[in-house]
């Protein structure tokens, strides 16, 4: 008799394995869903990317012009949402999505005073009554809340730790949702790469460590979010990041020359985009302090 296995998905996206005999199938065994099998090579959870998960909901979100990623997380039940690192390009795109999703933004979270976008957070403020602004403290950069290591962002039942982990910039923060197994890496930490050390308050050294000492050390399991990708990518894992960062798997030493020796071009919107970072993006207010 002449039999074969095939692997199918079915309209669940589970991976059924299908023992074909004689022209007639025969699911053998229901096997993970493919998200888990495709994320989650340590951890034994569902994984929802896109949608709502049981009782929350994580969207990832492109600019295509800075290749910044802004990521949009909420609470099922209270409708509680918070962004992290909004664009004032795509302010529109990510407002409107919020109201279809009928989630209600409680904040627009910044990693750090962004070099190459002006941050969306003054026009999502203008947008959702109540919206708070947050970035670090030590980056001098005007918000409703000023933001330090240890303090929590809450969203419904959710929270997200603060990590500070300096080095592309002084107040550049890490947010870990411990809960889900997710961190929001900013610039600190980008998929086989990091953040440039070479403007603003760059060190190399600092940078080192800070990725080391907040990042490194979460379980090998979370999923790692950065703030940008230049490459296609959306996500990675600790683990990942341990064993293949090009830059950060060497040593201090070693990783020290080569973020010396980067070379690369400043970002086409600097000049606009770190006055306008200080103020929260809002045009008016960056008017207001210059007549000051
Ligand atoms: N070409 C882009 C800027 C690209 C760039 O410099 N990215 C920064 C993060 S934004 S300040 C960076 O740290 N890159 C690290 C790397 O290794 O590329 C533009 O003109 O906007």
């Amino acid at each position: 008799m002449q039999c074969h296995i095939r692997l199918v998905l079915d309209a669940q996206n589970q991976m059924n394995l299908r023992l074909h005999c004689l022209g007639k199938k025969n699911v053998l065994q229901k096997t993970t869903a493919l998200s888990h099998a495709l994320y989650n090579s340590h951890d034994t959870r569902p994984f929802h990317p896109g949608v709502a998960g049981d009782n929350y909901i994580f969207r990832q979100f492109l600019d295509y012009k800075s290749y910044t990623y802004t990521y949009l997380l909420a609470d099922t039940a209270s409708r509680e949402a918070i962004m992290i690192d909004p664009v004032i390009e795509t302010v529109e795109r990510d407002y409107r999505i919020l109201q279809e999703l009928g989630v209600n933004l409680i904040a627009a979270v910044n990693t750090h005073v962004h070099a190459d976008h002006v941050t969306g957070s003054g026009e999502l403020k203008k947008r959702v009554p109540g919206c708070k602004s947050m970035i670090a403290g030590v980056s001098k950069a005007r918000a409703d809340l000023k933001l330090r290591a240890n303090d929590s962002i809450k969203f419904g039942r959710f929270e997200l730790e603060v990590r500070s982990t300096p080095g592309h910039t002084n107040g550049c923060l890490t947010y870990v949702w411990h809960e889900k197994g997710m961190v929001f890496t900013g610039d600190a930490l980008l998929i086989r790469g990091c953040g440039r050390t070479d403007f603003q308050e760059g060190s190399p050294g600092v940078l080192y460590d800070s990725v080391h000492s907040q990042i490194f050390s979460l379980p090998k399991h979370f999923k790692v979010f950065p703030a940008h990708d230049y490459t296609g990518q959306t996500m990675s894992t600790i683990d990942e990041e341990v064993k293949f960062n090009p830059r950060l798997r060497r040593s201090r030493s070693e990783f020290i020359e080569i973020m010396n020796n980067l070379k690369l071009p400043y970002p086409k919107q600097i000049d606009k985009a770190l006055p306008a970072n200080m103020v929260c993006g809002i045009y008016d207010e960056m008017d207001k302090a210059a007549q000051v």
